[in-house]
């Protein structure tokens, strides 16, 4: 087969895959793609490069490619840290093809040494991006189909560097049409077409857990909202028996922080409830945001002088973090119960709503219980 042939194909389908993602993605695809789209651009315009130095400027062009090949391999690691969701060392990213490029250049009198060493850097920066991607955490198909494409190339090219190194007469040249160069091109082709098919996966799990995230969560307090936590109160009660404590908890004056101090200074308010309330219940604890200034939780069994404690503590650092912050003082209502076995749990916000009415009506700032509770 023909290698410069092959070497086309491969170019071409970096080029058409880059074309598919900006046209079916978009240009700007967040989380990662973008950089996977520079990614194979790069690939593509390495290998022109690389083939246009066979006819021209042989030195000029050789590095320049070599240093495109390397930005490749840079923006592969960058799209696998994207992904992942982790720190990008960008410096690195960006040194290493600069590096390789002056390196390349000055080893290029010795033929062998100057394509050994790029081909030790580069597998070196696809190693990285492949064991980062293998020992990354969370969903494990695209992880897999990735990193395993990227360490496969990678291992290959490392190859090519020993046998340059060590066997240079036995090396062949980048357009003969060995099996060395015809395998690699083939693994080349699938790992750039198997990462591609990765990534948007990838891309693909990160939307829906955004969607998820979106529907299941309120977007200012960043707790539950009411939907999902109904579902979860729902389905906890009927684990439990008759252990739970219901509270329906509403924050004191609320209109008129609204009105006096403006909707931004509300808004303020609603998520440092949403950060003690958070902080202050255990996470086995359901806590919500039952709409406007009203929040619902649902409680593992404690006794009552925990619960005493608990309630007195969420009005004391509700009290401080608001002066603290926003220099002035919020309190809150509640009304808690215990919910009975078998009770729904309509009835039992019913119920808790009943205390929480008493509270307001016999002054604010104070936590009214059923039976129970206390
Ligand atoms: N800033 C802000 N205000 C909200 C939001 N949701 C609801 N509100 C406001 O919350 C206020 C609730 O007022 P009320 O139901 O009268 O309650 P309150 O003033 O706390 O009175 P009491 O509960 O009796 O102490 C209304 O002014 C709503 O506009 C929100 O997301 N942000």
């Amino acid at each position: 087969m023909d290698v410069i042939t092959l070497l086309v194909a491969v170019l071409v389908n970096a080029l058409l895959m880059s074309l598919a993602l900006a046209v079916g993605v978009g240009i700007r695809a967040r989380g990662g793609l973008q950089a996977w789209q520079f990614m194979l651009l790069t690939q593509a315009a390495g290998f022109a490069l690389l083939i246009a130095a066979k006819q021209v400027a042989p030195v000029l062009l050789a590095t320049l490619g070599v240093m495109v090949l390397s930005a490749s391999a840079s923006a592969m690691a960058l799209t696998a840290c994207r992904f992942l969701g982790q720190p990008v060392p960008q410096r690195w990213l960006g040194a290493v093809p600069l590096a390789l490029g002056v390196a390349h250049y000055v080893a290029l009198p010795d033929q062998p040494l100057a394509t050994a060493l790029t081909n030790f850097i580069i597998s070196l920066q696809i190693l990285w991006a492949s064991w980062q991607l293998l020992s990354g955490a969370g969903a494990v198909r695209w992880r897999w189909l990735c990193g395993v494409a990227a360490a496969a190339n990678a291992l290959l090219m490392l190859g090519r560097a020993v046998l340059a190194f060590g066997w240079p007469e036995a090396y062949p040249r980048f357009t003969a049409p060995h099996p060395l160069n015809l395998t690699h091109l083939m693994l080349l082709n699938a790992s750039l077409v198997l990462g591609t098919m990765g990534f948007l996966l990838a891309h693909r799990d990160a939307a829906e857990q955004a969607l998820v995230r979106l529907a299941s969560q309120d977007t200012l307090t960043g707790l539950l909202n009411r939907r999902e936590w109904m579902n979860r109160a729902g389905r906890a009660l009927g684990a439990a028996d008759g252990a739970a404590v219901l509270v329906m908890l509403d924050l004191d004056h609320f209109k008129q922080i609204n009105d006096q101090r403006g909707h931004p200074v509300g808004d303020e308010v609603l998520k440092l409830a949403g950060e003690v309330l958070r902080g202050e219940l255990r996470a086995s604890d359901l806590v919500g945001r039952y709409g406007g200034e009203e929040f619902c939780l649902l409680l593992r069994h404690g006794d009552p002088s925990a619960f005493a404690r608990l309630d007195a503590r969420l009005h004391q650092t509700l009290r401080r973090r608001c002066e603290a912050s926003l220099g002035f003082e919020v309190d809150f209502s509640a009304g808690a119960v215990r919910v009975a076995p078998d009770e729904p749990l309509s009835a039992a916000i019913a119920r808790a709503d009943d205390q929480l009415y008493r509270a307001k009506h016999a002054g604010r700032g104070r936590t009214c219980c059923g039976d129970g509770v206390l």
